[in-house]
């Protein structure tokens, strides 16, 4: 779909959103659905990961900040280029503490953050029943005691990942339209 095309379907401006929080909270769920009926471009952001990150969640090993450093940089990069092109974008990275997020953010990027927040009880639950992803449920508590809730002075949409997705979709597709 072409960017003209996306804004005549949906009446809404280009945006560049990168959907964050721990791992198993929503985050594809929600950016495929949003990329999916905005018509705008959806990065995976674990799919940026350099192989020797997803091998050590995979062995249950919490990725440090100097792991995470060229992660990031591959995802401001890539938000970046979708800011240079106009068109809307959509990319999950979980984003977890504040200089992460100023990371990707950096050089005045225009990004704005969707925070899914679930209970941690919820989040076991799931991740113990997914099946065919490399994260392993032992590494939530990592996640969790790593995430900085970001703060009211940051570009954030909070929104519950306990609700039904589409309801999710309804609520930000609507908070979008607000704003215009
Ligand atoms: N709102 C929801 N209610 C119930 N289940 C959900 C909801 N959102 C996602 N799920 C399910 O929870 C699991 C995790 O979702 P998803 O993969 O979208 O999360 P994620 O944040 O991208 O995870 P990760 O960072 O580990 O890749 C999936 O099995 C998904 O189907
Ligand atoms: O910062 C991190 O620790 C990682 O990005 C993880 O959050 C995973 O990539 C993701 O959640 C996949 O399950």
């Amino acid at each position: 779909m072409t960017v003209a095309a996306a804004r005549v379907k949906m009446g809404l401006e280009p945006r560049f959103l990168v959907i964050m929080g721990v791992s198993g909270t929503g985050k594809t769920t929600i950016a495929t659905g949003l990329a999916t009926r905005l018509g705008w471009h959806f990065q995976e952001g674990d799919a940026l990961h350099p192989p020797a990150n997803v091998e050590k969640m995979s062995t249950g090993q919490p990725l440090t900040d100097a792991d995470r450093a060229p992660w990031l940089a591959l995802c401001h990069d890539w938000l970046r280029a979708q800011v240079e092109a106009g068109h809307g974008a959509v990319l999950t990275c979980s984003a977890l503490k504040r200089a992460y997020r100023e990371q990707l953010r950096a050089n005045g990027l225009p990004i704005e953050f969707v925070h899914i927040d679930t209970s941690a009880t919820e989040l076991a639950a799931r991740l113990e029943r997914r099946e065919g992803h490399f994260m392993p449920a032992s590494l939530l508590p990592s996640q969790l005691a790593t995430l900085e809730v970001p703060g009211d002075d940051e570009p954030v949409i909070r929104v519950s990942g306990e609700k039904h997705p589409d309801v999710v979709l309804e609520e930000l597709i609507r908070h979008f339209q607000t704003e215009g």
